[in-house]
């Protein structure tokens, strides 16, 4: 079994329930994505969501924006990614510096006081205020010295402003790197940041582990390590768990999943985003790598073949066929007004900073892959939400009709049924367990309607919400 991800914390190598209970599930929980130049961050973001071959992310242009990604699937997986590109340097604030020379100048990232304005005039502190996640990207291949300082220089200020978040760190570009070399990087790093913070900083409580039972008023700061490369799946692994500690529902799913292993003799689930691999939930065992692999294989498999062989269907609606499907079906399928099927919206909302230096990411297809960056600039101060969407459906083969059993040698078997448009649930589970395959499929419809249930009943006290703070306003 194979985990890329180890972690400081005790509850870095779990799924981070004990975050998702701060995300308030009507905010659009935000990923501030940095590390410094040519650190990858850009790569990861394009062949995660806009599919992107890894090997073209070479002709990437740099980025010198900061950038803003709004990412949709359905009502299930909403989340921002706002990327603040490497070449951006931290510059001190001015007043309270205490080192009247350096104004303008960018600073050693080390004075806290120091390192409020970013060049470019973002504001770091605004950014780190309003972020849920920080996924930081480490270039594994390059010398990072100056790269872990910077990150130190984030956490410091990090977990002064915003406690809650939850650091990331991509330790990149691993697929040069031997698996000893592997190890000792991720050894390396972790022991630098952990040094970092094992003194008390400026009247700061010192670095202290955390547990899953932590307090949430404790300045422990929530670090994860992972390692990534474009060129394996490693890196939808490492950002689907950046997911699901931001997804508010996955507990529930974790504990639905649960359920449907104990029920069913399987020995894994997921649930996966089917246009982008992420999984946004599973059962609470380890996750085995291999596995997921071939799950995220198996998703490839299955639309491939069912675009040569299957039947998209005309209207572009979901065929129906199961039985006992209620009403809630229609939730699911009802692309009127909420679910928007894939989306990169350009989106800025009314964001304080200097929002001309925003520049906004397209559609995946018409910004991302058919032109160099795909980036727009907004107009100057702009005032109102700026919404452009270009929506990519979900794959017109994917539908009720999907699913598939792939027996494995060695007596395994992998199991796929269609959740919804977007969502694939795939289970890991012996050959022997098919022979009772009819009560598998009556669990997994089971779990289906629960799943439909939740997301709904989510949607709607959502849309009561939002209604009511109109009404407010
Ligand atoms: N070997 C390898 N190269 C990678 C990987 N990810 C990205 N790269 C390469 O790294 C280079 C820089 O990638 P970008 O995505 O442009 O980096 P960036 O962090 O967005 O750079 P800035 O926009 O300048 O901040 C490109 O040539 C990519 O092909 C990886 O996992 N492995």
């Amino acid at each position: 079994m194979i985990d890329s991800t180890s972690t400081i914390s005790d509850t870095g190598g779990g799924q981070g329930q004990t975050s998702n209970k701060n995300i308030n599930p009507f905010i659009r929980p935000r990923i501030l994505l940095t590390g410094l130049r040519r650190s990858g961050k850009t790569s990861i973001q394009r062949v995660i969501f806009t599919k992107m071959q890894p090997s073209q992310t070479q002709f990437l242009e740099s980025t010198s924006h900061l950038t803003l990604n709004q990412f949709s699937c359905g009502s299930f997986i909403n989340f921002q990614v706002q990327e603040l590109p490497g070449q951006l340097q931290i510059y001190a604030s001015g007043l309270n510096s205490g080192n009247g020379g350096n104004n303008g100048q960018a600073s050693s990232y080390d004075d806290d006081s120091m390192t409020s304005i970013i060049g470019g005039n973002y504001d770091l502190e605004r950014l780190l205020k309003r972020c849920n996640a920080v996924v930081y990207i480490i270039d594994a291949q390059d010398d990072y010295s100056e790269s872990i300082t910077r990150l130190n220089t984030i956490i410091q200020k990090g977990r002064r402003i915003n406690p809650r978040i939850r650091y990331e760190i991509f330790i990149h570009k691993v697929d040069q790197l031997s698996e000893e070399t592997k190890i000792e990087t991720q050894r390396d790093i972790h022991n630098q940041v952990r040094d970092r913070f094992s003194d008390p900083i400026g009247g700061m409580e010192p670095w202290s582990p955390i547990s899953p039972m932590s307090n949430s008023s404790s300045p422990e700061i929530l670090i994860n390590f992972h390692l990534t490369s474009i060129y394996d799946h490693s890196i939808f692994e490492a950002f689907s768990k950046v997911i699901q500690k931001l997804i508010p529902e996955f507990s529930h799913l974790e504990r639905l999943l649960n359920y449907l292993l104990s029920t069913s003799n399987i020995e894994q689930a997921f649930l996966f985003d089917v246009q982008t691999k992420i999984s946004i939930a599973t059962d609470s065992s380890p996750t085995d790598m291999q596995m997921y692999e071939l799950c995220c294989d198996m998703i490839d498999l299955l639309i491939n073949m069912s675009e040569i062989y299957g039947q998209p269907n005309e209207d572009g609606s979901q065929r129906t066929t199961d039985d006992d499907d209620d009403d809630d079906e229609d939730y699911f399928n009802d692309d009127s007004d909420h679910n928007q099927g894939h989306e990169w919206n350009i989106v800025t909302q009314n964001e304080e900073y200097d929002e001309n230096n925003i520049q906004l990411n397209g559609s995946r297809k018409s910004s991302f892959v058919n032109s160099p960056l795909g980036t727009t600039p907004i107009a100057n101060h702009q005032q109102t939400t700026l919404l452009e969407t270009t929506s990519e459906p979900a794959s017109a083969v994917f539908d009720s009709m999907s699913s598939s059993v792939i027996k494995l040698t060695g007596g395994r078997a992998l199991y796929l049924k269609e959740i919804n448009r977007h969502l694939a649930l795939i289970c890991i589970l012996r050959e022997e367990a098919l022979t009772k395959q009819a009560l598998i499929d009556y669990n997994v419809r089971q779990l289906k309607k629960s799943i439909i249930k939740l997301f709904r009943l989510n949607y709607q006290v959502s849309r009561r919400n939002v209604s009511s703070s109109h009404l407010v306003e």
